[in-house]
């Protein structure tokens, strides 16, 4: 070694510290006892606290919002195993209430942070600190945030009728055949209701397609109000509806089928200063060990529901 060498370890020292503190990554160190040893300029500008006064002091008189409990564990984790740790915003979107200031989410008051917890061992291997990094991944989370938004609204959209908002005939028939071969496991009474609006045809003949398109849309408002929330309805067809009751036998869905057919008879429907007045027949049934499969129980109610309009309409009918 020359006399110059430890005058070069300073210096390489010196800009190595200066090179950790302009990192744009927090970087804290904690000794054994969980008293701040490190704290760099990126910790200072968002936490608005100098490292004077958070070197030497309990990260926890600190941060007195921080986990104790839970961070307590982990941190002991990390230096009795010696093994990293890492923290995801997805468990936990922040470990220091940062305020976020990035341009592009300013959605967002808090900066989400990804954390990772490292053992860090003196050269004799004896004094042990855990090292902290702590990344701002806020316009991460924020897209994938947004993205996931996204994509729920979009298969949302994939399973609703646009006119009525109730599910599509696709996603009916789905929840039609999963309750089916639920039925046939547990066999739980469940009900089926196919209903039709009595001559439609005339509706739009004398009134126009778009008076047809309210009075469609006001039965599904009447179908939305009186089903439960385990009930299940949908459009089937151009003015053909099914509702799917849950736990529910065929007396009781009678009821609801009657109750339908009433509410429909006597409200009328507002549509450009008119009062339109429908009915609706309807079939029920309910799910029965001898369907083959979940069309036979479809037919089933489809028959009943013919059976209806041929009995005069405005009308249900249980086989
Ligand atoms: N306005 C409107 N009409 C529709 C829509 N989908 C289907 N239709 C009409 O619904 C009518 C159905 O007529 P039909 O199947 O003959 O039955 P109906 O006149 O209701 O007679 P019954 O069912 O026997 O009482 C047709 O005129 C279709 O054009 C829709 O989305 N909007």
């Amino acid at each position: 070694m020359t006399p110059q060498t430890p005058r070069n370890e300073l210096h390489t020292l010196h800009w190595q510290m200066s090179l950790l503190d302009n990192l744009d990554v927090g970087l804290m160190v904690l000794d054994s006892d969980l008293k701040v040893a490190l704290w760099n300029n990126f910790m200072v500008n968002h936490s608005g606290l100098p490292s004077s006064q958070v070197q030497g002091q309990s990260l926890f008189s600190v941060f007195p919002e921080l986990d104790t409990l839970w961070f307590k564990r982990k941190l002991n984790s990390v230096l009795t195993l010696d093994n990293p740790a890492f923290m995801t915003w997805e468990e936990r979107p922040w470990l220091f209430r940062f305020n976020s200031y990035r341009p592009i989410t300013g959605s967002t008051r808090w900066m989400y942070q990804n954390v990772t917890l490292i053992p860090l061992t003196s050269p004799d291997g004896k004094i042990k600190q855990i090292g902290l990094i702590i990344y701002d991944v806020t316009d991460e989370a924020v897209s994938r945030q947004a993205l996931e938004k996204a994509n729920l609204e979009l298969s949302k959209l994939s399973r609703t009728d646009h006119l009525t908002g109730l599910n599509n005939r696709g996603y009916w028939e789905t929840c039609l055949q999963q309750e089916f071969e639920r039925f046939i496991r547990t066999q739980q009474p469940t009900s089926l209701i196919l209903l039709d609006i009595d001559h439609f045809k005339q509706v739009n003949d004398t009134q126009g397609h778009l008076a047809g398109d309210a009075v469609i849309r006001q039965l599904a408002d009447i179908i939305r109000q009186m089903i439960r929330t385990t009930d299940i309805a949908g459009r089937y067809g151009g003015e053909e509806f099914g509702i799917l009751l849950l736990n529910t036998p065929a007396v009781n869905a009678e009821i609801l089928a009657e109750r339908l057919r009433y509410a429909v008879e006597t409200r009328p429907i507002a549509y450009e200063g008119e009062q339109l007045m429908v009915t609706i027949s309807l079939g029920v049934a309910a799910a029965d060990n001898s369907f083959q499969d979940y069309q036979s129980w479809l037919e089933k109610a489809d028959q009943c529901l013919y059976q209806a309009k041929e009995s005069g309409r405005n009308q249900f009918v249980t086989l």
